[in-house]
């Protein structure tokens, strides 16, 4: 169990987590939903210590988490240049014994020969993840996983993610796009003015569109109708 208390964190004067409270289960996937800049992926650094939360505590099992205990995919990747991708491999220790590199090449069509600075963005995504699952950690953070991935590669990602859950492992996810959050995610959660506002079962995904949309949609409908 995941246990997070009071956790609280600001850029300057702005606050963008404000006295958050969750629990996110063992063994099972987390869909963290929200609106951009609701403060996704700052929850995010702020677990993984690259951004110390302000105050509030953070616990796994009962201990402070570490850093160390999880395997991180941030939005944005840092890449060296004039690197092909099997070198960029290279920097992360092989702590997962049974990850398969070769298998991966293959299923996810990635060039690991070239330069790391000629990939799409897809491939970049792709790189990323492998240098991830590459470490064996409890917990798994995928900080929009899906961006960039062909429809082939979204639907790998989606049984990597179910792979990891019957291993056990504890997985926090984010998406843009509902779909994917919804084969994959036990639960459900919004995050709202800094917050966690509501959590969905997945016997209440079916409901997640309808009240995320539904005034949205009437709204927006209307104003088009004066500006376009
Ligand atoms: N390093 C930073 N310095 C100042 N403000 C920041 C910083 N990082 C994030 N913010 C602000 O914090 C708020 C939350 O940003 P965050 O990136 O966590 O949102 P998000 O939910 O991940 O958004 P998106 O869906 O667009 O990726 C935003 O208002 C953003 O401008």
């Amino acid at each position: 169990m995941i246990e997070i208390h009071n956790l609280n964190l600001a850029f300057g004067r702005k606050p963008v987590l404000q006295n958050l409270n969750i629990s996110f289960e063992k063994g099972k996937v987390h869909g963290i939903i929200g609106l951009n800049g609701a403060g996704k992926s700052s929850f995010f650094n702020a677990l993984t210590q690259v951004i110390p939360p302000d105050s509030g505590s953070i616990r796994f099992n009962g201990n402070a988490l570490k850093r160390g205990r999880i395997g991180y995919l941030e939005t944005n990747n840092f890449f060296f240049f004039h690197l092909t991708g099997r070198e960029y491999l290279h920097i992360f220790e092989q702590t997962n014994t049974a990850f398969d590199l070769p298998a991966f090449e293959k299923l996810l069509l990635l060039p690991l020969d070239d330069l790391v600075e000629n990939y799409s963005t897809g491939m970049k995504k792709k790189l990323a993840l492998l240098a991830v699952l590459k470490q064996d950690k409890p917990i798994y953070i995928f900080d929009e996983p899906f961006n960039g991935l062909d429809l082939e590669s979204n639907r790998t990602l989606e049984l990597i993610i179910q792979t990891l859950q019957e291993k056990g492992k504890t997985i926090l996810l984010s998406s843009h796009v509902l779909e994917p959050l919804l084969h994959t995610c036990n639960q459900i959660h919004l995050l709202q003015n800094g917050s966690f506002v509501k959590s969905y079962e997945q016997p209440d995904f079916g409901r997640i569109r309808e009240e995320l949309f539904q005034h949205l949609e009437v709204e927006i409908r209307n104003q088009l109708q004066q500006a376009l």
